[in-house]
């Protein structure tokens, strides 16, 4: 766990899900470490803690192997926001969500906010090729580039529409009993993003802390500690990537 973990404790809780292999662990990367690294398929799960204005939100990031899927509801319990996550190329990937994933947020908030997002977008969207510049760190020196911009990748197939992701977005709040008038428009919550090269991954996660806020607010108004309890008879393995070192 690390130092900043160990002393503060979160204020909401965002939990990430998805298949194996869609890219959660290396959306997390990409957010907090503004790098698209190495990663080793995630055990059990693992939390980063993001101080978000006066509050802290843990992110949490879960295993998406069969093995772990018992796991999925308790990291769940009490979430404030879940990233429903798929992969562009893999249609199968979008259908786990709805088949072996959307049951472990019956243990979310009442309140939950839902993003839907689909991962590697680099690999079909010329757009979501390019490097993005604001996701590297403004500290490290930045090499000058004298040689022209290699060719960009051959883009592949797209398996999986925008509004594929609109549509399960609309069955996700049928499931869950809400009105679709009455909860955030599909558009905002249907994200395409790509932690290779950075496209639309601060959108995701910086739309979802906005949106989680007023759930601090009411929580504390309520008056009930709106608190994770870090102690919780949860077993939690770090990933060797290590989010949270
Ligand atoms: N091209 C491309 N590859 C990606 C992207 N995100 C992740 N990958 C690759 O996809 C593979 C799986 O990434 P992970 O982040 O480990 O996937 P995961 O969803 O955390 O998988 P589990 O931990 O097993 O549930 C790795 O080889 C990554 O390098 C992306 O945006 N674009
Ligand atoms: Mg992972």
């Amino acid at each position: 766990m690390s130092q900043a973990a160990r002393t503060k404790k979160p204020d909401v809780k965002v939990v990430i899900l998805g298949d194996m292999n869609v890219g959660k662990t290396s959306l997390l990367h990409r957010y907090t470490e503004r790098k698209f690294k190495d990663t080793i398929s995630t055990v059990g799960g693992a939390f980063f803690l993001k101080q978000w204005g006066p509050y802290n939100i843990s992110i949490w990031d879960t295993a998406g192997r069969e093995q772990f899927h018992g796991l999925g509801s308790m990291y769940c319990r009490g979430a404030a926001a879940v990233i429903l996550t798929y992969d562009v190329t893999n249609w199968q990937s979008l259908a786990e969500l709805e088949n072996r994933f959307l049951s472990l947020t019956d243990t979310a908030n009442t309140d939950c906010i839902f993003a839907i997002v689909g991962n590697k977008a680099d690999l079909t969207d010329a757009l979501a090729q390019e490097p993005d510049t604001e996701s590297e760190r403004q500290d490290e020196p930045q090499p000058v580039v004298t040689c022209p911009t290699p060719p960009a990748t051959p883009l592949q197939h797209k398996q999986v529409s925008k509004e594929d992701a609109i549509a399960l977005y609309c069955r996700v709040l049928r499931y869950k009993g809400l009105e679709e008038k009455a909860c955030l428009p599909a558009e905002t919550m249907c994200f395409e993003t790509s932690a290779k090269t950075g496209y639309n991954v601060d959108v995701l996660f910086e739309t979802l802390f906005d949106l989680v806020l007023p759930s601090i607010l009411k929580k504390k108004s309520e008056g009930e500690s709106a608190t994770v309890d870090l102690e919780a008879p949860i077993e939690v393995k770090r990933t060797k990537a290590g989010c949270c070192a």
